[in-house]
């Protein structure tokens, strides 16, 4: 009866011998191993799977031998240690089957300690597994960055820019943020459609981006037509210079605008630009930052656009 189980489970099952000598190997094992029961009872188990020589495993039967300890080897560490097949094709392309295994030790009377080596197919579940965490993944990047121009959005820069200022507080160094927003992007709309007002965000956003050089600086979509930017570690007069390159980008770009009140930028896309900085050692609110970028903005606006303006929060 017991045979027959063993022969059935669906569930690779060795038991070794004090010596490490197979005593028994179920037809599971056969079939993904390609070695029949007959090859290798009686031999060193390590002997048949010379690979798994000084492994997590033969560590596992040494302690389930010598110390009676059962072991479990982490799945996530060791996804298939052993040489174990689904079929053929699996074989020959080198796929392995994704294992979990268990060494427990076996009481035997009249003999030595034994152990029971339990192989169970795990590649299903690994596999729904990758499928979740990837999922999770996209779901996360999905929820930290904006639908149309796939720069980080408002919840990622509020969490980033919350993270910054504490940093900059505690380190003791600058933080520079500016505020961009596009001009006359209502006209825009009004001449050309939202459509087209659309490609215009995408391709902004993707040049204001491409500007950022340092790893630690960040652009979000602030909302509409509006960006923000943070950059950590600089001061007043560095933020400015990087605000002047965006702009001069944006209007490098030459997107026609001929929906803009004549005269403006040579009727061109142009952006205005505030600038605020946390100095060293005076930390502000974050809201007093935003806020003064803001009323930078609103003077760059006022005064023309198509300009950048500081002001200090
Ligand atoms: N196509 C498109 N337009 C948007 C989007 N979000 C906001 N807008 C438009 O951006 C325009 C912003 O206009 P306003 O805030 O009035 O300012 P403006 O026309 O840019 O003028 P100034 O900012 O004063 O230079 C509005 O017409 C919005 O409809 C978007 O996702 N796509």
């Amino acid at each position: 009866m017991l045979d027959s189980v063993f022969g059935v489970i669906d569930l690779g099952a060795v038991v070794l011998d004090h010596q490490r000598r197979v005593v028994l190997w179920n037809h599971w094992m056969s079939r993904h191993s390609g070695h029949e029961a007959g090859m290798v009872v009686g031999r060193d188990f390590f002997a048949v799977f010379p690979e798994l020589r000084g492994k997590r495993l033969d560590n596992a039967v040494l302690q389930a031998l010598r110390d009676n300890f059962p072991a479990v080897l982490s799945q996530t560490l060791h996804k298939a240690p052993i040489p174990l097949f689904a079929n053929h094709a699996a074989r020959t392309s080198g796929v392995r089957i994704q294992q979990a295994v268990a060494v427990t030790p076996l009481a035997v009377t009249g003999a030595a300690r034994h152990c029971l080596i339990q192989v169970s197919d795990v590649s299903a579940a690994v596999h729904r597994e990758r499928l979740l965490r990837d999922q999770a993944l996209e779901l996360r990047s999905q929820t930290f960055s904006d639908g149309l121009t796939g720069i980080a959005n408002r919840r990622h820069f509020d969490l980033a820019m919350e993270k910054e200022q504490r940093r900059a507080k505690r380190s003791a160094i600058a933080l520079t943020m500016l505020m961009i927003d596009i001009d006359f992007f209502k006209a825009y709309n009004d001449h050309y459609g939202h459509q087209q007002g659309d490609d215009t965000l995408i391709r902004v956003a993707g040049a204001l981006a491409a500007m950022l050089q340092r790893p630690q600086d960040l652009i979000a979509r602030y909302g509409g037509e509006e960006f923000v930017v943070i950059l950590p570690d600089m001061d007043s007069a560095s933020g400015a210079r990087v605000a002047e390159s965006l702009r001069q980008r944006i209007a490098q770009l030459a997107i026609p605008h001929a929906g803009a009140p004549g005269g403006h930028g040579s009727q061109r896309i142009t952006v205005s630009i505030g600038v605020a900085t946390q100095a060293p050692h005076q930390p502000v609110e974050v809201a007093a930052l935003i806020g003064a970028a803001d009323r930078a903005l609103y003077t760059a606006k006022r005064h023309g656009r198509n300009q950048v303006v500081i002001e200090n929060p």
